[in-house]
């Protein structure tokens, strides 16, 4: 038999008043995977993660996480079946320290009580101690260069999109949503995030990104989907959907630009 997919889609329609943004799409995310989900702008990427972690209800469509379906359920239900993410425009708490952040994600795997929080119970210290640690841990790992008692929103852009990452993290999520995680950043962050996701996945986790990078596809996603205009296009490895004339049309126009799609080449060859 083979092996159960971390995410599956099947049908997932979803309509804003009169527009199609995601029309029939189907998603099949091996776990253990870096996934790339592509497409030009407003081809309903993100509209699409919205959807499986709950922050959106499709119209249609069925969705399976590690085989058990999630379509429909609170994004708070969703995150217990193991699915965390980080958002495209960054959602960061004002006042709030990096450490203080960070540790928001690991909120729902707590076991402490209200009342145990209000009397600040043996129990309760001890598990914010552990939480802390944990986030002090995760901190480093995603390479926050800033210190963790800074206020998150005084940070550079690129410790921003760290700290999302690593609240995701704290979560201890099987799968991990990252909705444009390099964005803003420059080619040696862009490669520290992408080793990253290596790490992660020779963890067991599950990462499926939106990426506009093609360089960082090309080097660390296994396999992507290609969307455009709600509809999947091609899925394949990057290469393989590039060489597919309606993909090439979906991202340089039709009169296919030969030199853009040269640069893209000699940037896969590194
Ligand atoms: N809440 C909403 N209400 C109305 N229209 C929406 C809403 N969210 C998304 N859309 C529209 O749905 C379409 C798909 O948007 P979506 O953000 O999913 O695209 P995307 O592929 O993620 O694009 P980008 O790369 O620019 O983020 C777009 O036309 C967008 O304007």
């Amino acid at each position: 038999m083979s092996e159960v997919l971390a995410i599956e889609v099947e049908g997932l329609v979803k309509t804003f008043g009169g527009l199609r943004a995601v029309a029939e799409v189907d998603l099949r995310v091996p776990p253990r995977s870096i996934y790339g989900l592509l497409g030009p702008n407003g081809a309903g990427k993100t509209t699409v993660v919205n959807i499986i972690s709950g922050f959106l209800a499709p119209d249609r469509g069925v969705i399976r996480v590690h085989g058990r379906e999630t379509h429909g359920l609170p994004p708070y239900r969703i995150a217990r079946e193991g699915v965390a993410r980080t958002y495209q425009n960054i959602r960061l708490f004002p006042g709030m320290t990096v450490l203080e952040t960070v540790a928001t994600g690991a909120y729902h795997r707590r076991r402490s009580t209200i009342l145990g929080a209000v009397l600040l119970s043996r129990a309760e210290r001890r598990e914010r101690a552990e939480v802390a640690a944990k986030a002090l841990a995760l901190i480093e790992r995603v390479g926050i260069t800033a210190s963790p008692g800074a206020l998150a929103e005084t940070l550079s852009y690129g410790d921003q999109r760290r700290v999302e990452i690593a609240r995701a993290l704290a979560a201890e999520p099987r799968v991990l949503l990252l909705d444009e995680p390099t964005a803003g950043m420059n080619d040696a962050e862009s490669r520290q995030v992408g080793e990253l996701l290596l790490g992660l996945r020779a963890e067991g986790l599950t990462l499926v990104l939106i990426e506009h990078n093609m360089r960082l596809v090309e080097e660390f996603c296994d396999e992507v989907t290609v969307m455009n205009s709600g509809a999947v296009l091609a899925v394949g490895t990057l290469a393989a959907c590039l060489e597919q004339p309606d993909v090439r049309e979906a991202y340089f126009g039709k009169r296919s630009d030969a030199r853009r799609i040269e640069t893209l080449r000699r940037a896969r060859r590194g």
